[in-house]
């Protein structure tokens, strides 16, 4: 008997459709070379979800999310929602999703392929074989806080509010996410926060020093201030292995740190914590270039890699696709985004194909 998996992909808006198409022409070659059955249940969500059926993450969206044993999501927004009202808005459903499946630990890896050493913004002697881990907390903080909104005050102005909340449960849950992974790497974890100004990461610096005394003594631990963390992260991103941090920091410098690898199309992320998890780019639906073909496939494809890894058991696909992205870098092959001089450029399309082709022959 074949294994067999359910895969909710919910493609949602601009780049997303293309990136996930390429996603899962990755899925079906994965299939067919392992012998598997893999159910995808394609799903609106997003702009997408609203259009389709008047709320951005329809109940069977969710459903067919819940129902899945991995959910892989392009990206969500777009300039045509922007004034609508924000409980409807495409990115609400990102929030949704990732509370409703109790989604609390996002894995952003920033690894710096060889052959795109000169893609980076930075120096290539800076940035050579860097390979650091940013883990976002993700279903808290200041993106879930309450009282949220907007109210018109006596006189008629508008008083705009969110709230920063983290409960010591919330921290201690994800700084173990953070050791745990860091025992597997360099032993080594950075806590970024604010605790300078604000109290609720004061909480969060005590519960991980505390956290760490108890259980973790074996891992290096460093506190940093989040704007001194934005400052290292492009002097020397090398002094970093794992950084753990909150929501909307973590959202920050992981976009941050996906230029030193090349570009924002390269980086993709597990959200781990539930039942279900979800793989999805880190990137957003990018509409700037939606529907040219030019969109950097490779985040999505290797958020693919990271569902084989950590739901499907799998993690010699993640290898061999981190293997596969590699060869086709080093034979020369960039997205506009990526390209540099005497590269050749392709566009969307064409980098999944490749990557298609140079699986085949691995698995
Ligand atoms: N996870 C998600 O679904 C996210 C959704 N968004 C939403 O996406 C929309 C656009 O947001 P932006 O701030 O412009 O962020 P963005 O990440 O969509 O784009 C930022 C820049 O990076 C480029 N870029 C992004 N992905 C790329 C790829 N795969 N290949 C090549 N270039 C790529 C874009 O062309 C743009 O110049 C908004 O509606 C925003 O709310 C933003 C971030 C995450
Ligand atoms: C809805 C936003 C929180 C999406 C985003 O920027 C992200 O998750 O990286
Ligand atoms: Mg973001």
């Amino acid at each position: 008997m074949s294994q067999e998996y359910t895969i909710a992909v919910l493609p949602g808006d601009g780049i997303g459709p293309e990136v996930t198409a390429e996603a899962v022409k990755v899925l079906r070659v994965v299939e067919t070379r392992l012998g598997l059955k893999l159910n995808l249940n394609e799903k609106p969500v997003g702009g997408a979800g609203y259009e389709a059926t008047g709320h951005p993450l329809p109940g069977e969206t969710l459903e067919a999310a819940k129902e899945a044993d991995a959910v892989l999501l392009g990206a969500v927004g777009g300039p045509q929602w922007e004034t609508i009202d924000f409980s409807l808005r495409p990115e609400r459903a990102l929030l949704g999703l990732r509370s409703e499946l109790n989604l609390f630990a996002n894995l952003r890896p920033a690894k710096v392929f060889r052959a795109l050493t000169e893609a980076s913004t930075l120096k290539p002697e800076v940035v050579e074989g860097l390979d650091i881990l940013v883990v976002r907390e993700l279903t808290g903080g200041i993106y879930f806080g309450e009282p949220r909104g907007v109210v018109t005050l006596q006189g008629g102005e508008r008083r705009g509010t969110n709230t920063l909340v983290y409960t010591e449960s919330e921290i201690v849950r994800i700084a173990k996410v953070a050791f745990d992974v860091a025992l597997k790497r360099n032993k080594k974890v950075c806590s970024v926060d604010k605790a300078n100004v604000l109290e609720a990461t004061g909480l969060w610096r005590e519960v991980v020093t505390d956290l760490h005394k108890k259980e973790f003594s074996g891992v290096e631990l460093s506190h940093m201030y989040v704007d001194n963390a934005a400052m290292q992260l492009v002097r020397n991103p090398k002094q970093f292995d794992v950084i753990v941090t909150t929501n909307m920091f973590g959202d920050i410098l992981s976009d941050e740190a996906s230029m030193l690898t090349g570009s924002i199309g390269m980086l993709p992320s597990a959200s781990l914590g539930g039942k279900t998890a979800m793989y999805e780019p880190i990137h957003g639906s990018a509409p700037d270039i939606a529907g040219k073909d030019m969109a950097n496939p490779l985040a999505t494809i290797l958020s693919v890699g990271m569902m084989f890894k950590y739901s499907l058991d799998r993690e010699d696909v993640n290898t061999a696709l981190e293997n596969v992205v590699e060869s086709i870098l080093e034979a020369g092959y960039r997205t506009k985004d990526i390209m540099s001089k005497g590269m050749k450029e392709v566009g969307c399309k064409e980098m999944g194909d490749l990557v298609v082709q140079a699986l085949e022959k691995k698995l």
